[in-house]
């Protein structure tokens, strides 16, 4: 069964123009998508195209001006803003696009152990932290310092960290390679990997679509707002034949492995 359920999800913003007559602008259109335990889908599209506007919603946290329409299921209920007040941070988790979202106060162990108690999962044991960064290729020494003396790399893998401790059952990851060299996003791509290889299921949004490739299942094109694909990833790393979308075509032809022919330069 899935996990998250979305189905005709609408964002709109509202605003007045100067004879004060209302502009709505709508920035998420009719989505519907869902996702399973152990699957990780890619959310990928142009900036601008809504990517982020839906995972805030999923988490409830869009901004105040913001009107949403249509349903959300999590785990078969209705995800309401009570029920997302009640989720987030134990059984949803957003890992945010900024590493900003660390508490420059307090040590990474400190927080790791915030995270897991706010879950109502405390991590008591003797050695029950380093063994969280462990999973992470992270020295327990990590513990002890404070995020301002964390590569950008090591702090995404904090954050994952963090995620892993709350026991989320729904993981989304917004942009998480940003500003990352290739093999730090390769490991942080391999540790979302784990999470879905665990059991949870895994929304991960990326303009690295070659990386994501790597460990999607299924790949969902968003274009201004609206879903115009959505493929198996697969379909990406084969000839590129089984793809059904003509939008899904032209990223399959831009991507490194087959040229960066036609698309980059029609874009
Ligand atoms: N608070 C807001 N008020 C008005 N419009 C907004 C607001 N937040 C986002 N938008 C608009 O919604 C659209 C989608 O924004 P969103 O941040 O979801 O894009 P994205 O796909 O995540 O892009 P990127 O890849 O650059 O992060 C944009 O056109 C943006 O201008
Ligand atoms: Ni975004």
């Amino acid at each position: 069964m899935s996990v998250l359920e979305i189905e005709r999800l609408t964002v709109s913003f509202h605003r007045r123009d100067g004879l004060r007559r209302r502009i709505t602008t709508d920035c998420v259109r009719d989505v519907s998508l869902a996702v399973a335990r152990g699957e990780v889908l890619a959310l990928f599209g142009a900036s601008g195209a809504g990517k982020s506007l839906l995972a805030h919603a999923v988490m409830g946290l869009l901004p105040p001006n913001a009107l949403a329409g249509g349903t959300m299921r999590f785990d078969g209920h209705v995800l309401d803003a009570p029920a997302q007040a009640a989720l987030r941070g134990n059984r949803i988790a957003l890992i945010p696009q900024s590493v900003g979202h660390l508490d420059p106060l307090a040590t990474v162990g400190q927080q790791l152990r915030w995270a897991a108690r706010r879950a109502g999962r405390p991590m008591t044991a003797p050695g029950a932290v380093a063994e969280a960064l462990s999973r992470f290729d992270l020295a327990p020494a990590v513990a002890g310092t404070f995020p301002h003396t964390l590569s950008g790399g090591m702090a995404r893998r904090v954050m994952l960290a963090m995620t892993m401790a709350s026991g989320a059952d729904l993981v989304l990851a917004d942009e998480p390679s940003n500003g990352l060299d290739a093999d730090n996003t390769a490991r942080v791509f391999r540790c979302l990997k784990s999470f879905a290889e665990a059991g949870k299921a895994v929304i991960v949004i990326s303009h690295d679509l070659p990386a994501a490739l790597k460990i999607a299942d299924r790949v969902v094109l968003l274009d201004r707002g609206q879903v115009v694909a959505e493929e198996r990833a697969d379909a990406f790393t084969s000839d590129g034949e089984a793809l059904c979308a003509g939008y899904a075509r032209s990223i399959w032809n831009a991507l490194p492995q087959n040229g960066f022919s036609r698309a980059c330069h029609e874009a």
